[in-house]
């Protein structure tokens, strides 16, 4: 399990790299780089898109397929954050703050 996870931590951390590195690039040497030409109405509709297909993967319950579409929703997470200018170092600490705290105690104290 934990050489799982340091393999699936070296894969996004390349990839977030990856990813940061086409900021400016020029869009026809990159997909990266035309997403983030396209602005973020362009990479909001493709991640909807990506996150629409695996909830219907999911869904018919085929696994692998399940998993290919999971890769490109993460792809198009990250290409997201990017171009909405949030680190995913943000992202942890809030779900870091979470941590130990159930889901239901995190709605309710937001309803107070
Ligand atoms: N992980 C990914 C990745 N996952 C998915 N995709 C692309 O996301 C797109 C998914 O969109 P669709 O399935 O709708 O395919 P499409 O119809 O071709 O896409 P559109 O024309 O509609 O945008 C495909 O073009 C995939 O190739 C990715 N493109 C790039 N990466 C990573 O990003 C790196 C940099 O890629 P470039 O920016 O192309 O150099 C690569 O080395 C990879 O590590």
């Amino acid at each position: 399990m934990s050489q799982y996870n340091d393999q699936f931590s070296a894969v996004l951390s390349r990839l977030v790299k990856s990813i940061d590195e086409r900021k400016g690039a020029e869009p026809g040497s990159s997909y990266t780089a035309s997403l983030f030409a396209g602005g973020v109405e362009k990479c909001a509709k493709k991640f909807g898109e990506e996150s629409f297909e695996l909830a219907l993967a999911a869904a018919s319950g085929d696994k692998s397929h399940t998993a290919e579409e999971a890769a490109d929703v993460l792809y198009h997470y990250l290409v997201l954050l990017g171009v909405s200018g949030v680190d995913l170092d943000d992202v942890g600490q809030i779900l870091a703050k979470r941590e130990g705290m159930s889901g239901h105690e995190e709605k309710a104290s937001r309803l107070k």
